[in-house]
């Protein structure tokens, strides 16, 4: 018999995440605890997997997702993650057939978008998705940011108090929302997110990290750090390095507090900032920004839309204008030439029989969709086609967004 692909039950779970952990490189079995934690956080009705004589060899699945798009408003997008093929099984069209199947339900579901976080960059563009949101990394060398070390954080009337898991699981939660409608590009966080975050639920390699709240001077929780640190020591001096798991911050206070305790408290001689915002403004916030350097800066979040009018209608733009795209799409979701018109009192998108200004294919939509890329360049690289002068620079004049978006999340 050949291979199966077909959506999993409850009893196969262990089957499928022992496939899942190999295709990752991970491990060849996977534990009873990881197996019970993962129970109780999976749709099944969302989970393929591929079967040769009852050996899973490829894995796939998807959860609801709420993205945050410029202006504020979430759209529904189907987030895919866990996807695997077995060393054994790959290039055979495992992926391929697994993808079709979740764009349809995902289309039939309602969701405006697919999204996903790409393992190697060449794996996605072939399905529609287009890196969307990027990623910027930094390790900093405490003792050359110029940063006054005498002090934990800088007088600005708030405070900085660590916090243990309940706590953050009480409070981070709303402070999150407040950041998740403020940044496009964020996704939301649902109560299993937290508690795996905070240690209430936790995996095998769980490692306790430090929390962090910061409060502003009339008690409001505005920001919130979370680290992890090694303890390294060479010559009776520390070398020890903090790793940044989460730091959200919903005012430039509570942003610039945090990051000033962490780069000033003793001992910690490097901060490893993880995923951050490509125009983060942590370099920025030191009186030497070369004591940042960037050791990451590559693409993130990949997005695949599914409906065209969903996606344009629910953003904002930053100045009123129209324009006609053509979208190009093999499966036919976001295919068909579209109007754009975005005044002020919201924007409307419908298909229309108007010339184009822009043509361009399903997955360049996807990077054009939350600002983070310009027409004009995607035209210089011949990856749309202006089919009127000057209509790159008018996609950029309105698409674009003055800061870049950002997702904390790796899903
Ligand atoms: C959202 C996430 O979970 S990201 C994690 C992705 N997983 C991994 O990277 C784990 C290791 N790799 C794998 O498990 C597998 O190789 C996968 C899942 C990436 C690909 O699965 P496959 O079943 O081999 O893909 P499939 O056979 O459908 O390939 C479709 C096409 O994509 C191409 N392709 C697939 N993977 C890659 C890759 N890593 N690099 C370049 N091209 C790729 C294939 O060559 C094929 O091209 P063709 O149509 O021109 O022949």
């Amino acid at each position: 018999m050949g291979t199966v692909t077909r959506t999993v039950d409850e009893t196969e779970l262990a089957e499928w995440m022992r496939g899942m952990l190999t295709g990752f490189l991970l491990s060849a079995t996977a534990s009873k605890e990881d197996v019970e934690l993962r129970r109780g956080g999976i749709d099944f009705s969302r989970t393929q997997g591929a079967f040769d004589d009852g050996r899973c060899v490829g894995t796939f699945r998807s959860f609801a997702q709420r993205i945050t798009l410029p202006g504020g408003a979430a759209a529904p997008v189907s987030a895919v993650t866990n996807v695997t093929v077995s060393a054994t099984h790959r290039r055979r069209g495992l992926l391929s057939g697994m993808m079709a199947r979740e764009l349809r339900a995902a289309r039939e579901r309602g969701d405006a978008a697919a999204t996903l976080t790409s393992a190697e960059y060449p794996i996605y563009g072939r399905f529609g998705f287009g890196p969307a949101v990027s990623a910027a990394s930094w390790e900093v060398d405490t003792a050359r940011t110029g940063l006054d070390r005498r002090y934990g954080a800088p007088p600005c009337g708030g405070r900085v108090d660590f916090a243990d898991g309940a706590t953050v699981r009480e409070l981070a939660p709303a402070l999150h929302e407040r950041v998740r409608t403020a940044r496009h590009g964020v996704v939301d966080r649902d109560e299993r997110w937290w508690r795996l975050a905070t240690g209430d639920l936790r995996r095998s390699d769980w490692t306790e990290p430090f929390h962090v709240l910061y409060r502003s001077a009339d008690g409001r929780v505005d920001g919130l750090l979370t680290y992890t640190a090694d303890d390294v020591w060479t010559a009776k001096r520390p070398q020890n390095t903090a790793r940044v798991r989460d730091l959200v911050a919903a005012t430039p206070q509570a942003e610039r507090a945090l990051w000033h305790f962490l780069l000033t408290a003793d001992w910690v001689m490097t901060a490893d900032t993880g995923l951050r915002a490509p125009d983060d403004v942590l370099p920025l916030l030191l009186p030497d920004p070369r004591a940042a350097r960037i050791t990451v800066q590559a693409d993130f979040v990949w997005l695949r839309p599914l409906d065209v009018p969903a996606l344009l209608e629910a953003r904002t733009y930053a100045v009123p204008g129209s324009l006609v795209v053509e979208v190009a799409d093999p499966d036919g979701y976001a295919a068909g030439r579209w109007l754009l018109d975005a005044g002020e009192g919201g924007a409307s998108c419908t298909p229309t029989t108007r010339t184009a200004d822009l043509a361009l294919g399903a997955g360049e939509l996807g990077r054009l969709l939350l600002g983070d890329e310009s027409a004009v360049r995607l035209a210089a690289l011949g990856l749309v086609t202006e089919e009127r002068p000057g209509a790159a620079a008018r996609a950029d004049a309105l698409l674009r967004t003055s800061r870049r978006p950002w997702c904390p999340d790796t899903f």
